[in-house]
């Protein structure tokens, strides 16, 4: 098996000064890939913080040359509620910076108004992924819960045993909305950059149980997946709190 590099943390003064870091170096590295002739492939994430990382992506775009056209953009989750609901992880995208800077090529899992179970979203959202011929993701982008879920992965939650599928659909979340559609570990770790990002004092237990040299994915999820090049956590000072 090959070795991954260990994870990398960089600590921002707060949640702005992180969320504009973050925006930058995303549009660096996509603007580096579009000039060697590559479509990148960024995964997206729901969540506080990675809404700020939108909006600057959004203020920094127009001067970055990223042609946002030609990034595939992916959910590591969405929310199963129906289409037009404000918990959906894609509508939040939208409202903070797809709709802004003309992303068009943007997959998530089918919305329970578009299709009549969890599972048969799942099974379509790993269809799209089968169609579309994506190899790996360029960078991946993951929010941490409080008590370490990443995508919607949660401790202790059956869907944390799913294998042989890049998909999964998840009953009785601990957070609402209880029904998600989640990638597997499988699925997210086929990332060669996966960004974890982290604000705020709630997280600082979360985030030190993931980077401590001992624990458990079932009780810290966000051990469980690293990128094949880099693994990076970006936190805020209160998130990096008990590091
Ligand atoms: O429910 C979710 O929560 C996490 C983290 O959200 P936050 O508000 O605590 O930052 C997010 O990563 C995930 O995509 C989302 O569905």
């Amino acid at each position: 098996m090959t070795e991954t590099p260990p994870p990398l943390v960089e600590v921002h003064p707060d949640a702005e000064t992180l969320a504009t870091a973050v925006a930058g170096e995303l549009l660096n590295r996509v603007a580096d890939a579009q000039a060697a002739g590559h479509v990148p492939n960024v995964g997206l994430t729901g969540g506080t913080i990675a809404d700020a990382v939108h909006r600057e992506i959004a203020r920094l775009a127009p001067a970055s040359g990223v042609d946002w056209g030609a990034v595939v953009l992916w959910f590591g989750d969405e929310r199963f509620v129906p289409a037009d609901s404000a918990d959906r992880n894609v509508n939040q995208a939208r409202a903070a910076f797809l709709d802004e800077v003309g992303a068009h090529r943007v997959h998530t899992a089918p919305a329970s108004s578009e299709v009549g179970s969890v599972e048969e979203s799942a099974t379509a959202y790993a269809d799209t992924f089968r169609a579309q011929g994506i190899g790996d993701f360029d960078v991946l982008m993951l929010g941490v819960g409080p008590d370490g879920h990443v995508a919607s992965l949660f401790p202790g939650h059956p869907a944390l045993e799913t294998t042989s599928a890049i998909t999964v659909g998840v009953h009785d979340s601990p957070k609402p909305p209880p029904e998600r559609v989640s990638l597997t570990f499988e699925a997210l770790n086929r990332s060669q950059s996966v960004w974890f990002l982290a604000s705020g004092e709630a997280k600082a237990d979360a985030v030190r149980r993931a980077l401590a040299e001992e624990g458990s994915v079932a009780e810290t999820p966000a051990r469980g997946v690293t990128g094949a090049a880099e693994t990076i956590w970006f936190l805020d000072r209160d998130a990096a709190g008990q590091l």
